[in-house]
């Protein structure tokens, strides 16, 4: 991960206001987590969960409040940023080069979500479910500190949900942070989220 033991992951969100064209979306926001955490965001369409994740990640101002955080943020959303005319591989390579990871480290990332066969298929050609997986092996292989995920289950299978769950609470162990937005509720073996309403 980018940050070591001696400087773990924090983030702090106090008071948080963001604004989408004119209408409040987030209204006093707050929420703080230490490394080995994960907070899960919940509340019905539209409350303003992607909006939160895209506010912590920059994409988004604040109208008001503030959020500090110490380490790097990976977020992933229904934007898989992986270029479509490119074979997955090479479409993972890209930001293994830019993040400086080893070639071994993502090949390993990949097999978790059993990438291996798929991988010189063009990212166009992909399903959900193995978009899905391409887009996440971009986060669980980089050296972010603070994942936030954005509905991360959809159109993964059981297998696939576990092989997830499992890459999480590997990050948590090794004192990353997790935020996550899910409609389905969340399982992890010995993890309690901080829940975070937005209802
Ligand atoms: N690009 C945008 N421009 C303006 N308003 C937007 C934009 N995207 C979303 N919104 C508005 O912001 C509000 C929150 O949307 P957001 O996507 O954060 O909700 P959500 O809780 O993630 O919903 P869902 O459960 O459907 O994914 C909604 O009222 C939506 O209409």
């Amino acid at each position: 991960m980018g940050l070591g033991q001696a400087y773990p992951a924090s983030l702090s969100i106090q008071h948080l206001c963001c604004m989408r064209s004119g209408r409040l979306v987030l209204d006093n926001i707050n929420l703080s987590l230490t490394g080995g955490q994960m907070a899960w965001v919940k509340g019905p369409n539209g409350c303003g969960k992607s909006t939160l994740l895209r506010c912590i990640s920059g994409l988004i101002p604040a109208f008001d409040g503030e959020i500090t955080y110490h380490g790097i943020i990976s977020l992933h959303d229904g934007n898989a940023a992986l270029d479509e005319e490119l074979s997955v591989e090479n479409a993972l390579k890209f930001w293994a080069n830019l993040d400086d990871i080893a070639a071994d480290k993502l090949a390993q990332s990949a097999e978790i979500f059993g990438l291996g066969h798929i991988m010189d298929i063009p990212v166009h050609m992909l399903s959900t479910g193995q978009r899905q997986r391409a887009a996440l092996t971009r986060t669980i292989c980089g050296n972010a500190d603070i994942w936030l995920l954005d509905e991360p289950y959809n159109g993964l299978d059981q297998h696939n949900v576990a092989m997830l769950n499992h890459a999480i609470k590997i990050h948590l162990d090794n004192g990353g942070m997790v935020i996550i937005t899910s409609h389905n509720d969340i399982i992890i073996e010995n993890i309690t989220p901080i829940i975070l309403d937005l209802s």
